[in-house]
């Protein structure tokens, strides 16, 4: 994408306090509460049905919320609560969504530019409007073409042009890249954080991609069963999980409960079991090393898995259930002797999930 200067307005805060939601007489979303800077970009990211959708629809407007349902603020606004309830096109937000949402029958400036002249701005200040925001998204001089003679990653970059124009103060994203292959995922989501950083613009980014929630968003908010069970930047939610369901969702490694971890490893230096509310072990994948020269645990090749560069090698360390999974260079063979190193201060006791 083109390193262009913003076409938008920097962002606005967005707060979100005890937000409920029910379809019918079932309880989709429950007690949702989190403050976003302005220019700041969340992740909702979590397993099918959990609600990132249902969340993502109150904050633009697609979906109303109920009395006592909480509230939602942009900045000094309250654009949903306490009986005021602003439509879409009141919040000053761009969306993009999964299925690309282009109109057939329009030019690609045709559909850039609709959402500038829904806004009332005048046909002759629209042209070079669009002109940059197509630019931004590395598809200048493209108005003309139609939308169906664009591949799927180009046609994405349209809605991501039509979202931007209108220079917004929120982005809504709901899983945007669901649609296209690895690579071209891989390549728009870089793009998509670099324009992110440079508008300004506050944004809000539907996926159940941990990668794509990690590349884009300086805040990962994990959803389960209708609520936010952690919210932190990437790097706490991989270092420090809040429970063993969130060290699972996002595999982080291998998780034992406390009765199958092996006596012998509190010796080793695993520090001992904090208090009886955690239950389960995680060893992540980063603390498990192939050991040379003596002095590791012993333990025993069970398979290996080539993926990205690398082994993904199951063992079995002297002692413990089978299950771990180390990271190496290395090809092994099954049934091979091996010995592991471990990073014990990478280890972490974890309650259950609630
Ligand atoms: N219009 C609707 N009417 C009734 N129930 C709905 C409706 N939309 C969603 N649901 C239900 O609400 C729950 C949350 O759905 P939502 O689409 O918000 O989840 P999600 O996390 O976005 O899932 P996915 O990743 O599969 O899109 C699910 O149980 C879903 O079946």
């Amino acid at each position: 994408m083109a390193e262009h200067s913003s076409p938008a307005a920097a962002g606005t805060a967005v707060t979100v306090s005890a937000l409920r939601h029910r379809y019918a007489d079932q309880l989709v979303l429950d007690g949702i509460d989190f403050h976003l800077e302005a220019g700041q970009v969340l992740a909702l990211l979590g397993p099918s049905g959990c609600g990132k959708t249902t969340l993502l629809k109150l904050l633009a407007g697609l979906l109303p919320l109920a009395a006592g349902h909480g509230s939602i603020d942009f900045g000094a606004r309250r654009v949903a609560g306490d009986g005021r309830f602003l439509p879409p096109e009141a919040r000053g937000l761009g969306m993009v969504f999964q299925d690309y949402a282009l109109w057939p029958h329009m030019t690609v400036g045709g559909n850039v530019a609709f959402a500038l002249e829904m806004r009332g701005l005048p046909r002759k200040q629209c042209a070079p409007r669009v002109a940059e925001a197509l630019a931004v998204v590395g598809l200048q001089g493209y108005e003309q073409r139609n939308p169906s003679s664009l591949s799927g990653g180009q046609q994405q970059r349209v809605a991501l042009a039509r979202a931007i124009a209108a220079r917004p103060q929120v982005l809504l994203f709901d899983e945007p890249l669901s649609n296209l292959d690895r690579d071209l995922r891989d390549s728009l989501c870089h793009d998509i954080g670099a324009l992110l950083r440079a508008m300004g613009t506050t944004a809000v980014y539907v996926t159940h991609d941990q990668e794509e929630a990690f590349a884009l968003a300086d805040r990962v908010a994990v959803m389960r069963g209708g609520r936010i069970r952690q919210l932190a930047a990437p790097a706490e939610l991989l270092g420090e999980p809040a429970d063993s369901g969130i060290a699972e969702f996002l595999q982080l490694g291998t998780l034992l409960p406390g009765d199958a971890v092996p006596h012998a490893w509190h010796g080793r230096g695993l520090a001992p079991r904090c208090d009886q509310t955690a239950q389960r072990l995680l060893i992540p994948q980063s603390a498990l090393t192939l050991h040379a020269g003596g002095g590791g645990l012993p333990g025993e090749v069970l398979g290996q898995r080539y993926r990205n560069g690398r082994y993904h090698t199951a063992v079995r360390a002297a002692g413990a259930p089978a299950g771990l999974t180390l990271l190496t260079d290395q090809p092994l063979r099954p049934g091979q002797a091996i010995e592991l190193g471990f990073d014990w201060q990478r280890l972490r006791w974890l309650p259950h999930a609630a």
